[in-house]
């Protein structure tokens, strides 16, 4: 609006000025049209009078008249002339300041064209905020229908609020119910299992009450037969005076022959790695063709029998070459008697050569007891690229290609034989573009499902080809779960026949389930085996799961305590697969782990500062002192507690439980050492923390990777070692702790349970009271059996040094777990020959 006043004011101002320059134009030109009027009379005047003046008489008059006349005329001309030229002047200078003026406004005229673009942009602008105005006015209109829809969602919300509320309340109501009720299930498998034991309690004391009767008989008739004997004896003094000289013939002549006999004994100077190296040598040549089976077989169970006969013939062909000492050997090949039983673990795991948890410690450690018991044990291992190769003696390839099955065509692999403390091992390395064991880690690989069964299938391959008849295949864990199908559906079809089938597992946490149809590759036939009564997982019904398998056609399982084989025949711990153990429970038993006492042995432990013994403790002390020096800890008070702890960071192990007993055993004044990793990131990470936090602190050091040797001197150096596992199959470290004089702090679960007895339990004889204990997974339980450990130990160090000593005292050696798997083993191969004869 106030362009177009602009405009239209200056639009009248234009033509105002051109009306009044066009105006002073017209003036201007009259004026001069009337000045030039007036020149021209003057001049016509001018000319009037001159021609008068020419006539002489006459001119005197007009003289007089002319001059008034022209004076008065002429100057009021003039004066009229000079004021129209003033005009004129002040007309064109009026004129000149119009024309600059209208030069001005023209100016202006443009500024009014620039003005007038502006108007018409702006209009335009003008409309378009007027187009927005009307969108956003039914913008408007819209909002307000989605508020009023708001607001309605707003009350539904409010109202669905409520009903979560209340379903809230009623979900906690069903849990507790739930929890209830669980706690009621336990009570039952309680009550159940008390009374299977009061049953088996009742069958035998009912056997032994008929069983007195029978003995009382039989007293009965043997008293008659004594009375009659009694008058035999009489009679018989004579005789038996014949018979003493005739005795002393047979004992002189029994003297000779045991003399002969001694020669045939065993020998028993000659360490393991003698007679696996024997083994091995037999086998190798047996597996490039250079004797035949049978006599492969008599010169094995020769080894087998440590027969000084073998011994002699390999000491006499030893600087011989080889063609000269098989035919030394085969001379020997003449008929001998069997020991004992023929047992090949088939493992992932073997301490020290690839060990990552405690079924490495079993293998070996059961394994060696069992040789020493008169039993020819043998392992089959993947051939890692991460062994410590160093802990292999005599490792050499075979001149052999063993060829096995997997994804259907053949694959090679090579064979390589060596001795691992004292025991003979196979090392298989496939030659698959997989390189299955060729990862610088033995397990957590994506395809750890192919590279086990593949290697489970090789292993049996190897059997079988090897033409070896064991009496048992002792199989660990998920990842050689696969022996016991592929034993049963391939090889004893094929002739490897001779073998009872035992499995271990170890933890039942990992049970390796897979697709179903994964489980072709090794060979397996899914139709068959992805049933309910076979492998298929309990849980996923288009899942396999090996360890279900394993249990089914195993022919004996077992687990690693037999707490933990309580604990997995539970809905809780048996994660899926308590309903088959129970439908598979009476070739299913716990047997406790035993440590391997010629590694864990504090009088002989090299790793130590000092080897000490139970009979003398100043040892263990010195090994106290050498690590708070070696991990920069405070000496200054050599009382002050030192409390262990070595373990692999996992949930299982009870993390946050260890996080606290750190913490708590500062506040109680003590030291604490941790020396443990984790698969675990946020666990690694969360300890790391942790151990920054505690870099350079007096009491506390956390070391997070694993060290063998530094385990050594962390058993040897603490007073106390702590296992807060949430569950714990069966736990190594609480035996070893105990074997070094470190008294175990553990929770009561599963091996810990059947090993960790408290000392202040009155229910518990006082012979086998030998640590603090606590059941409730939690800080409380933690605190409890902490404080009182190191309440016992600053107020009453003579009792704790009898403590010590007796845990020192304790046998965690392999014997006696070794007799049970001995007595399992044969139990079944008696079974399955008897069965056989009955054939
Ligand atoms: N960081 C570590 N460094 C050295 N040895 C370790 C480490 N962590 C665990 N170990 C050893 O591993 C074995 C653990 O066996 P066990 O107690 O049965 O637990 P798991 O088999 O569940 O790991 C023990 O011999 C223990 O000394």
């Amino acid at each position: 609006m106030d362009a177009d006043d602009g405009e239209q004011l200056s639009s009248i101002h234009r033509q105002d000025l051109i009306g009044m320059i066009r105006n002073a134009e017209k003036i201007a030109a009259q004026q001069k049209i009337h000045v030039e009027l007036m020149e021209d009379q003057l001049e016509k005047l001018q000319s009037e009078l001159s021609t008068r003046g020419g006539t002489g008489a006459g001119k005197q008059d007009v003289h007089e008249v002319v001059p008034l006349l022209h004076n008065n005329s002429v100057h009021s001309l003039h004066e009229e002339l000079s004021s129209l030229r003033k005009e004129n002047m002040s007309l064109k200078d009026d004129l000149e300041a119009l024309k600059a003026e209208f030069g001005d406004v023209k100016g202006t005229d443009d500024r009014v064209l620039i003005l007038e673009e502006e108007r018409s942009s702006l209009e335009s602008a003008l409309k378009e905020l007027e187009l927005k105005l009307a969108v956003s006015q039914e913008d408007v209109s819209k909002l307000s229908t989605l508020k009023f829809e708001c607001k309605n969602l707003w009350e539904k919300v409010e109202h669905l609020q409520a009903l979560l509320d209340k379903a809230t309340e009623q979900a906690d109501q069903a849990i507790s119910v739930l929890q209830q009720n669980q706690e009621l299930r336990k009570k039952v498998d309680r009550l159940e299992g008390s009374l299977e034991e009061a049953n088996a309690y009742k069958s035998s004391s009912e056997k032994l009450q008929q069983y007195n009767e029978l003995m009382q008989q039989k007293i009965k008739l043997l008293e008659e037969r004594l009375q009659r004997s009694d008058e035999e004896i009489h009679s018989c003094v004579e005789l038996y005076q014949e018979s003493v000289k005739e005795f002393q013939e047979t004992l002189n002549s029994l003297k000779e022959e045991s003399k002969r006999r001694a020669v045939d004994e065993p020998v028993d100077h000659m360490p393991w790695d003698f007679w696996s190296r024997l083994l091995l040598m037999i086998d190798g040549w047996f597996l490039e063709k250079k004797i035949s089976t049978n006599d492969a077989e008599l010169l094995r169970e020769m080894v087998w029998k440590r027969d000084g006969s073998i011994c002699d013939a390999y000491m006499a062909c030893k600087e011989k070459n080889e063609h000269e000492a098989i035919a030394t050997f085969l001379r020997l090949t003449s008929s001998s008697t069997r020991a004992g039983l023929h047992v090949i673990h088939i493992a992932a795991e073997m301490a020290p050569v690839a060990k990552v948890g405690g079924l490495g410690d079993v293998v070996t450690g059961l394994g060696k007891a069992l040789q020493k018991r008169g039993h020819l044990v043998e392992i089959v291992l993947p051939k890692y690229d991460c062994m410590q190769y160093e802990c292999i003696r005599d490792l050499r390839a075979l001149d052999v290609v063993l060829e096995s099955y997997f994804d259907g065509r053949l694959f090679k692999n090579k064979v390589w034989v060596g001795i691992v403390e004292g025991l003979p091992v196979y090392f298989i390395e496939p030659h698959h573009p997989g390189n299955f064991f060729w990862r610088g880690e033995v397990y957590g690989e994506h395809d750890d499902f192919k590279r086990f069964s593949f290697f489970s299938r090789a292993a049996l391959e190897l059997l079988f080809q090897a033409g070896k008849k064991p009496d048992i295949i002792h199989c660990h864990d998920w990842q050689t779960a696969f022996v016991a199908p592929l034993y049963w559906d391939l090889y004893a079809p094929k002739g490897l026949n001779s073998a009872r089938i035992c499995f271990t597992c170890h933890n039942f946490e990992y049970q390796g389930s897979a697709p179903a149809s994964e489980l072709a590759s090794c060979g397996l036939d899914v139709h068959q085996l992805n049933r309910p009564d076979r492998m298929q997982d309990n849980s996923a019904h288009d899942r396999i799961n090996p360890v279900k398998g394993a249990i089914v056609f195993s022919n004996i399982v077992t687990t690693v305590s037999p707490t933990y084989a309580q604990e997995v025949r539970t809905a809780e711990q048996g994660r899926g697969l308590h309903v088959t153990l129970n439908s598979h429970a009476k070739k299913f038993i716990g047997i406790l782990n035993g440590i391997d006492t010629d590694v864990w042995n504090p009088a002989a432990d090299t790793s130590l500062k000092v080897q000490y013994s139970a009979n003398d403790l100043q040892g263990k002390a010195e090994n106290k002192e050498a690590i708070r020096r070696h991990l920069g800890l405070s000496s200054a008070d050599v009382r002050q507690p030192l409390v262990g702890c070595i373990t692999r960071l996992v949930p299982q192990k009870g993390v946050h439980l260890i996080r606290h007993a750190i913490y708590r055993t500062m506040e109680l004044g003590g030291q604490f050492v941790l020396l443990g990793s984790s698969p675990v990131p946020h666990i690694q990470r969360e300890f790391e923390e942790i151990a920054n936090h505690f870099q350079s602190h007096k009491h506390v050091r956390l070391i997070l990777k694993y060290d063998e040797s530094l385990s050594h001197l962390i058993f040897a150096a603490s007073d106390m070692f702590i296992i807060p596992s949430i569950f714990e199959p069966c736990g190594l470290t609480q035996m070893i702790a105990m074997k070094y004089g470190s008294v175990p702090i553990a929770r009561k679960t599963g091996g810990l349970n059947d090993s960790v007895f408290d000392v202040d339990d009155d229910t518990i004889p006082p012979q086998f009271r030998n640590g603090f204990t606590f059941l409730s997974p939690d800080e409380q339980g933690v605190n409890s059996a902490l404080e009182r450990a190191l309440n016992h130990y600053k107020n009453n160090s003579r009792s704790w040094q009898e403590l010590v000593e007796k845990v020192m005292r304790i046998d965690f050696s392999w014997d006696s777990s070794a007799s049970l798997y001995e007595e399992l083993y044969e139990k079944s191969v008696t079974r399955a020959r008897s069965a056989r004869s009955r054939v």
